[in-house]
């Protein structure tokens, strides 16, 4: 469905963010995007959605095919004409519109009745926005604004949706319910999921495979579940657990490897 081959991406003409990386999603798979701050995790987010001019960015060399048409160079609404749709890091809403507002921009492309069939289901799925859509999106807790784009994506009708960081600023039960939102989407809509996150753990616990992005380049790939028995790879790649005094879980960095 995506496959990404040797792509480099530069910022202003001189920062190199990603340095040749190359990675597959299939149809219908949930794969993870790992890696530390600075990684080029983002970058390739943006990349994929056809973002990085906004960003000062550009492609240097590699490509990006999405359902067998290279879509390197696509602008984002022809990208997510196609059924690739991408939630941005950092929540980018519209902050003083309210949640019912927000779904009418990001379903602007439906019909009036696909849009009210739409917002149906998004209302279904969470109730608590149907009770705050008339509220200002920018009062929204966190975990309802995560709630509110994805509820923005569904309304695109994604086939590839590629999240940034979902779990950013989120307590941890918020953190579990995020992740199985998206499991469940996934398996009730047939998406493939492409989940970039840096909280390794929440992100293994619902994708096949792994991805482990450092400076800019493809450190670990594998299976998910072999991820998260390798003692290696969690040590060495995703940070060793310790439980503090407090019994309360820390991860801490053990080595770069580039
Ligand atoms: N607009 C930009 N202009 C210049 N450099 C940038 C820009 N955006 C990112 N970079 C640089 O590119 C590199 C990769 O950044 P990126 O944001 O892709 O990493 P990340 O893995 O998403 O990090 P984080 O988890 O902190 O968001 C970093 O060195 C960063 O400083």
């Amino acid at each position: 469905m995506l496959s990404v081959e040797n792509l480099k991406v530069v910022y202003r003409g001189v920062i190199l963010a990603l340095d040749g990386v190359s990675l597959e999603v299939r149809e219908g798979e949930a794969v993870a995007l790992l890696g530390p701050n600075g990684a080029g995790k983002s970058s390739l987010v943006r990349a994929l959605a056809g973002l990085l001019p906004k960003f000062e960015g550009r492609v240097l060399d590699g490509h990006i095919c999405f359902l067998g048409q290279d879509t390197t160079h696509l602008d984002p609404v022809r990208l997510s004409q196609m059924g690739l749709t991408a939630v941005l890091e950092g929540r980018p809403l519209f902050r003083y519109l309210t949640p019912l507002e927000n779904l009418v921009a990001a379903g602007h492309r439906l019909s009036p009745r696909e849009l009210k069939e739409g917002m149906d289901e998004v209302f279904a799925r969470f109730p608590r926005l149907f009770e705050r859509r008339h509220e200002q999106a920018g009062y929204l807790s966190g975990g309802e604004q995560q709630m509110l784009l994805l509820g923005m994506a569904l309304l695109t009708r994604p086939r590839l949706l590629v999240v940034d960081e979902p779990s950013l600023g989120l307590a941890p039960k918020l953190v579990e319910e995020v992740m199985q939102t998206l499991n469940a989407l996934r398996h009730e809509k047939g998406l493939s999921l492409l989940l970039v996150e840096q909280n390794a753990r929440a992100a293994l616990a619902i994708v096949d495979r792994v991805y482990v992005l450092e400076r800019g380049r493809v450190v670990f790939e594998g299976d998910a579940k072999a991820a998260m028995e390798d003692q290696d790879v969690m040590e060495f790649y995703l940070g060793k657990e310790e439980v503090g005094f407090r019994q309360a879980r820390r991860y801490r960095r053990r080595k770069r490897w580039v």
